[in-house]
């Protein structure tokens, strides 16, 4: 792994795929051990999600579904701020086990203002699998059921995430070099 250079911007390696592999697959055994015989429906929130959603499935050994979703926010007027609304939900989530799936809680902002529509849905369980979290940047506090990496508040990329569409195909994370 090195340097990589996504527009104007230059990122070093930070998390390799073998240890992202190896993290997934023992977050995905405690999914098995905590949720076998619930069936759960695993929502993955597109578009960063789709890596990280993609290998924990396919470690899974229990009985499992999944959906993919769209968070789409736009401004609403000064009373309401923004609104996060949801394009694809097609499942009825009333009394059942339910796992959002997200590459990264950053200020917890999405996830914050998304979850009040899926909690109104009454699921027996809403249970939040993020890859990644930045705990100093956390503004709207979230709690984490299955947690790949703590890591600082540095802008990364690759494995899902991207910086301004780019860079989502890389098989690893990276991170942001400021002032390169
Ligand atoms: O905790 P927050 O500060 O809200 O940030 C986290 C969100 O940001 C990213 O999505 P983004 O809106 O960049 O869209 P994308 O997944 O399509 O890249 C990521 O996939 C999370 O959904
Ligand atoms: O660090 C990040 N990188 C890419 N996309 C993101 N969306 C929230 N945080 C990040």
């Amino acid at each position: 792994m090195s340097v990589v250079k996504v527009h104007d911007k230059e990122f070093q390696p930070y998390i390799g795929a073998t240890e992202l592999q190896l993290r997934i697959q023992e977050l995905a055994a405690q999914i098995n051990k905590d949720l076998a015989g619930e069936r759960p429906l695993f929502i993955a929130i597109l578009n960063g999600s789709f890596c990280f959603a993609a290998d924990l499935f396919k470690y899974l050994t229990i009985d499992a579904e999944i959906s993919f979703i769209k968070l789409v926010s736009y401004k609403g007027t000064k009373s309401t701020g923004n609104v996060v609304t949801a394009i694809g939900l097609d499942e009825d989530l009333y009394g059942r086990t339910v796992v959002i799936l997200e590459d990264i809680v950053d200020t917890g902002k999405t996830l914050n203002q998304f979850l009040p529509q899926l909690e109104h849905q009454q699921p027996k369980k809403l249970l939040i699998a993020a890859l990644l979290t930045k705990p100093e940047a956390l503004v709207y506090p979230i709690k984490i059921d299955y947690l790949g990496f703590s890591v600082p508040n540095k802008f990364l990329l690759g494995y899902g995430l991207d910086y301004d569409g780019l860079g989502r195909n890389l098989p690893e994370i990276y991170q942001l070099i400021e002032n390169a």
